[in-house]
């Protein structure tokens, strides 16, 4: 087990002891972590060097940036594992029992899930992956809360974060086209984004990314993608999530993209952001 998920597994398997005191556990070991100077790299011989390892990356992005289109495509490329945990909660929904009811309360009035139950679905996911021999990953939609940031830095090391950013109108039209084919699990999104310049701002243009004919009769729409969710869900992105972006920028690691259109024009250009488009080229050889 990595000390990453030894760490997160440790903070949910505290006993049987109640959810909200396993938050003040971790806040207190993250005190106690940073009053015996843990951090640094020689007394944590398990972070190792970004050359000898795959790559650990988050993905930043308000609620209908592209976040889980980019990191999944990246995370095709560089072969690590993509690990969203929006994904994670609606697995979970899909389960009934308490937990899922607890969660489809919270989810479809478009508050974020406490900390504690996306460490205990994170860990379970990261142990999964480890028994199937993954390494590296690239996380989606976590950290969400300036608490996740600081326990992900204290067990990991986070080589680089990606923020993702749209203007706010075409925010909201990109979560209410959002589609997923409830058999396969694709994702598509309806919308067609055609907006004009004017006052010297920019116009943007974003094609639909339509289903194959075969799941057309079987798209869902997400129950929290609602116009009133989704106003609740970019407020909430604001206020907690935001501050997330100025941590990782405080630390050196953060890499701001501004999505200039949708996948044809921004994919080459967000591999450009990443010095990757050599990587590219490779595996469309190698095809
Ligand atoms: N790191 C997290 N912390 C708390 N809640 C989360 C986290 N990740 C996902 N969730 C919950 O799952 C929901 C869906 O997440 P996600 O698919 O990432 O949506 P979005 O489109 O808003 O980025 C969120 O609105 C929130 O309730």
């Amino acid at each position: 087990m990595t000390a990453m998920n030894r760490f997160l597994r440790s903070l949910t398997s505290l006993s049987s002891r109640p959810f909200s005191s396993l938050v003040s556990e971790a806040e207190s070991r993250l005190h106690n972590l940073s009053l015996s100077k843990s951090t640094s790299r020689s007394s944590q011989p398990w972070r190792r060097d970004p050359s000898e390892r795959n790559v650990q990356w988050v993905f930043l992005g308000c609620p209908g940036v592209g976040k889980g289109t980019y990191a999944s495509r990246l995370s095709h490329l560089l072969a690590v594992p993509h690990i969203a945990t929006g994904d994670l909660v609606r697995e979970e929904l899909a389960n009934s029992g308490p937990l899922a009811d607890e969660l489809s309360s919270i989810v479809n009035q478009g508050q974020l899930v406490s900390d504690e139950i996306i460490f205990n679905l994170l860990s379970k996911r990261l142990e999964n992956g480890e028994a199937k021999g993954e390494s590296g990953f690239i996380l989606d939609g976590f950290p969400r809360t300036i608490k996740q940031a600081e326990i992900l830095e204290e067990v990991t090391d986070i080589d680089l974060v990606v923020n993702l950013k749209l203007r706010g109108d075409v925010l909201l039209e990109k979560c209410l086209g959002r589609r997923i084919c409830s058999e396969c699990g694709g994702n598509f999104n309806v919308a067609t984004i055609d907006i004009k310049g004017e006052n010297g701002r920019p116009g943007i243009c974003m094609a639909p990314l339509l289903p194959p004919p075969h799941c057309v009769s079987k798209l869902i729409t997400r129950s929290d993608d609602t116009e009133e969710v989704v106003q609740e869900r970019l407020r909430v992105y604001n206020k907690m999530s935001q501050p997330v972006e100025e941590f990782y920028r405080s630390r050196g690691k953060l890499l701001e993209f501004d999505l200039p259109g949708g996948i044809p024009e921004s994919w080459p250009k967000l591999l450009a952001a990443l010095n990757l488009e050599d990587h590219d080229h490779k595996q469309s050889a190698a095809a």
